[in-house]
């Protein structure tokens, strides 16, 4: 029988502040500096290890998750490297880029503006 195979997701909270370069709609307002509320959802995906059965610590998940969260936070993303142009999209491989590496079974990033319901997600490889 194949094994069962689980995700567990974590969620954070930022609030940042932002603009997007020049380039897209004509006339723009996201050029313009303003901020938004964030939330960052990680999820990783596996198998149940044995013996806690579990697929991974969610209190570690939600530690690493609220470092890098913490560092965006009240801050302006553009600073950031690699937030140079701060979308969702990038924010997405910005937290994926950092979790991965300790978490090898991440899965998914959901990074939303749930006050204006807009969320992207991006499918970790
Ligand atoms: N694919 C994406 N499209 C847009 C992104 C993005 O990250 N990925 N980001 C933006 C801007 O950040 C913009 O601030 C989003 O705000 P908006 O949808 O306009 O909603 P607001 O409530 O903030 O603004 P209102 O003018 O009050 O509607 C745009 N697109
Ligand atoms: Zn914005």
């Amino acid at each position: 029988m194949s094994p069962n195979i689980f995700e567990i997701t974590k969620a954070a909270g930022f609030d940042a502040a932002h603009h997007l370069p020049a380039g897209g709609a004509e006339g723009s307002p996201y050029t313009r500096l303003h901020g938004h509320s964030f939330r960052v959802e990680a999820t990783v995906r596996g198998e149940a290890v044995q013996p806690v059965g579990w697929v991974a610590d969610l209190a570690e998940l939600d530690r690493a998750l609220r470092a890098i969260a913490g560092e965006l936070d009240h801050g302006l993303l553009n600073e950031k490297p690699g937030l140079e142009s701060p979308t969702l999209e990038r924010l997405c491989v910005y937290f994926a880029e950092r979790l991965k590496p300790e978490f090898p079974g991440l899965s998914r990033i959901v990074v939303s503006r749930p006050t204006i319901g807009e969320s992207c997600a991006l499918l970790v490889g």
